[in-house]
């Protein structure tokens, strides 16, 4: 599994044929993407699986994790390289006995340093924050400080993800904070140019050699 730096794409629930979401993806690769993760809570099954096997053979030609929100039973399906968990979602020790010992489990801890202990204890391989930012795709979602990722950082020892309404404009100082990865939906999946606005967030990490 590649190390876990840069931008992480997450699809948008949109209705769209799962050639169209894949072709987008694949732009966002280009543009640096090296994470992507399959989100859609609208979908009917037979769609899910459909766009989410898309995605997979894009992303295996591609050399890019695929991991699936929320369902554990779709990723273990497909042959995904893992599941993002949420609060509503099973815990990350039954994912890990599924989806065995080198899935990729992230999971969603808010703005909450006590449930990112817990969950690294349960064996989360990253462990995300947010919203930072008013989401367009989550306008309801709990907000979280920038600051909480330098404590975070201190005391986890995990890979951060930071999430919520993340521009190119205001994604730096996250990283400054000690964010490892920016997830995005809207800033690339509305972008009028999906690779250069893929690009523009590949931007502000720091080149491996910098590192
Ligand atoms: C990388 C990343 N971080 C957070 C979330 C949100 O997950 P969750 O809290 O389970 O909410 P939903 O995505 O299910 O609405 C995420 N999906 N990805
Ligand atoms: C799926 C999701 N989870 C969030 C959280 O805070 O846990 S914010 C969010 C949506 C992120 O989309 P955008 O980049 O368009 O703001």
């Amino acid at each position: 599994m590649s190390r876990l730096f840069g931008l992480y794409l997450v699809t948008p629930g949109t209705p769209m044929a799962p050639a169209d979401l894949a072709a987008i993806v694949e732009r966002a690769i280009r543009g640096g993407a090296r994470l992507v993760q399959y989100r859609d809570k609208d979908a009917d099954p037979a769609t899910r699986i459909a766009k989410a096997e898309a995605l997979l053979g894009l992303c295996r030609a591609r050399g890019v994790p695929l991991i699936v929100n929320d369902d554990l039973g779709l990723a273990a399906r497909i042959g995904a390289d893992g599941v993002h968990l949420g609060r509503d979602d099973p815990d990350p020790r039954l994912a890990r006995a599924r989806l065995g010992p080198d899935a990729l489990i992230g999971v969603s801890c808010y703005a909450d340093l006590a449930r990112a202990l817990d969950a690294a204890t349960a064996g989360a391989d990253y462990l995300a924050f947010g919203s930072f930012f008013r989401s367009t795709t989550k306008p309801n979602a709990l907000r979280a400080d920038p600051a909480l990722l330098r404590g975070a950082r201190k005391t986890l020892g995990r890979p951060l993800v930071a999430i919520g309404g993340i521009t190119p404009d205001n994604g730096g100082p996250l990283i400054a904070a000690g964010a490892d990865m920016l997830a995005v939906v809207s800033g690339v999946f509305d972008a009028p140019d999906c690779e250069a606005a893929a690009r523009a967030y590949t931007r502000l990490f720091p080149t491996e050699d910098s590192r």
